[in-house]
């Protein structure tokens, strides 16, 4: 099969779908892969090392024309025109949040996979979870930086010092990107308080923080009460394929503490609090009512040495039954990456995806 590389070109985006030793694996099956050029050079990975691997290297439409179009990001509106029905996309699309792209995609009739919505055998998200672990080990470095005065925070450190108590920490889901970043934060000796919804997940995370962090069962709904006393909350829910649930309204923000931080992990599908609107790397925060926004919707982009990787190392066995299989026959094996289909043929095919349309 001919499998397509594309270069990334949201802004501050620097991942790429696939490493050079990727490419190696799969021309190694007997496949062709075309990397757009350029492609790999924001993770350190030159043309040269892919042409050592094996690959070709193309323009942007010979990359986009290839049977199996690989991607890291969601396509953005430049990228719509290269969109056809000739070739399937397999990327992050977030589409309840983006009623534009999902609207390309029905137009131009794309089979679209979605990694955020593929599922394992264990019921987990195989191919979300190495960027939710980046991206919440990532949050407890954004709060970290933007407690401190010269980055706009209310001057606070977030373990505290000797005789001082450390910051508020509030994570709302402990799933992969909660449970990661409130270990971190635990590192960093802030006061860490977790809340989800799963009586089961709240029992998992109670086993593994222990002492170090409080572990509360939510509701669901609104979070204001829980969050008062927060210094810093992470936004870290997921339903999957469904816009987040909205946690908290504008008008909540007065409720919080002066110089609070919101940091809205959960922006690539909608963000979790009513004021959250992405934002990017080059200007990753704003400030609504005296509360300031971190809604970086691709916080990993931030680190693509190490992003790129992790990435590769969970979607390549899946690109390699994709290629060597065909699409339909690796889709009707396995009913986990079926959940990943998200459109073919003009029409919605996620049931989470379609209902946030309805
Ligand atoms: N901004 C970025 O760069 C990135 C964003 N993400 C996003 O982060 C979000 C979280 O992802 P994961 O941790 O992998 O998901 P996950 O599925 O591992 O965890 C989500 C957790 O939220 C809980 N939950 C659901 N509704 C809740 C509610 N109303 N209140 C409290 N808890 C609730 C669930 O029980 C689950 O434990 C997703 O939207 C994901 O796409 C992931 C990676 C990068
Ligand atoms: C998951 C996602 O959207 C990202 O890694 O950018
Ligand atoms: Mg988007």
């Amino acid at each position: 099969m001919r499998i397509g590389v594309v270069r990334e070109i949201k802004p501050a985006e620097r991942r790429v779908a696939l490493t050079d030793a990727g490419a190696r694996a799969l021309v190694a099956d007997g496949h062709d892969v075309l990397v757009e050029r350029g492609a790999g050079a924001g993770s350190g990975i030159p043309d040269e090392d892919y042409e050592r691997a094996g690959a070709k290297i193309v323009g942007t439409d010979d990359a986009w024309a290839a049977e199996l179009v690989v991607k890291v990001k969601e396509p953005v509106a430049g990228e719509y025109d290269l969109l056809s029905e000739e070739s399937v996309l397999f990327t992050y699309l977030h589409l309840a949040a983006d009623r534009p792209l999902t609207q390309a995609l029905l137009d131009n009739r794309v089979t679209a996979i979605a990694y955020e919505t593929v599922v394992d055998d264990r019921g987990e998200l195989p191919l979300l979870k190495p960027m939710s672990e980046v991206a919440g080990r990532l949050a407890a470095h954004a709060a970290g930086q933007y407690l401190m005065h010269p980055y706009g925070g209310p001057g606070l450190l977030l373990g505290g010092s000797p005789g001082v108590p450390p910051a508020k920490v509030t994570v709302l889901g402990g799933g992969v990107v909660g449970t990661q970043a409130a270990s971190l934060a635990v590192g960093m000796r802030a006061d860490v308080t977790i809340l989800d919804t799963s009586s089961h997940r709240v029992r998992e995370l109670e086993e593994h923080f222990g002492s170090s962090a409080q572990v509360l069962q939510s509701a669901g709904g609104p979070a204001i009460t829980a969050l008062q006393d927060a210094d810093v909350v992470i936004g870290a829910v997921l339903v999957p394929g469904a816009a987040a649930p909205k946690l908290l309204t504008r008008g909540d923000l007065g409720l919080l503490k002066p110089g609070a931080l919101l940091i809205d992990v959960a922006i690539d599908q909608g963000g979790c609090f009513e004021t959250s609107r992405p934002t990017t790397h080059d200007a990753p925060t704003y400030v609504v009512d005296g509360t300031t926004h971190y809604c970086v919707a691709n916080m990993p982009g931030a680190v693509p040495r190490t992003s790129t990787r992790a990435l590769t190392n969970a979607t390549l066995p899946y690109v390699r039954r994709l290629a060597g299989l065909g699409v339909d026959e690796a889709l009707e094996r396995d009913p986990g990456l079926r959940s990943g289909l998200n459109t073919r043929a003009g029409t919605i095919t996620h049931q989470a995806v379609a209902a946030a349309f309805r």
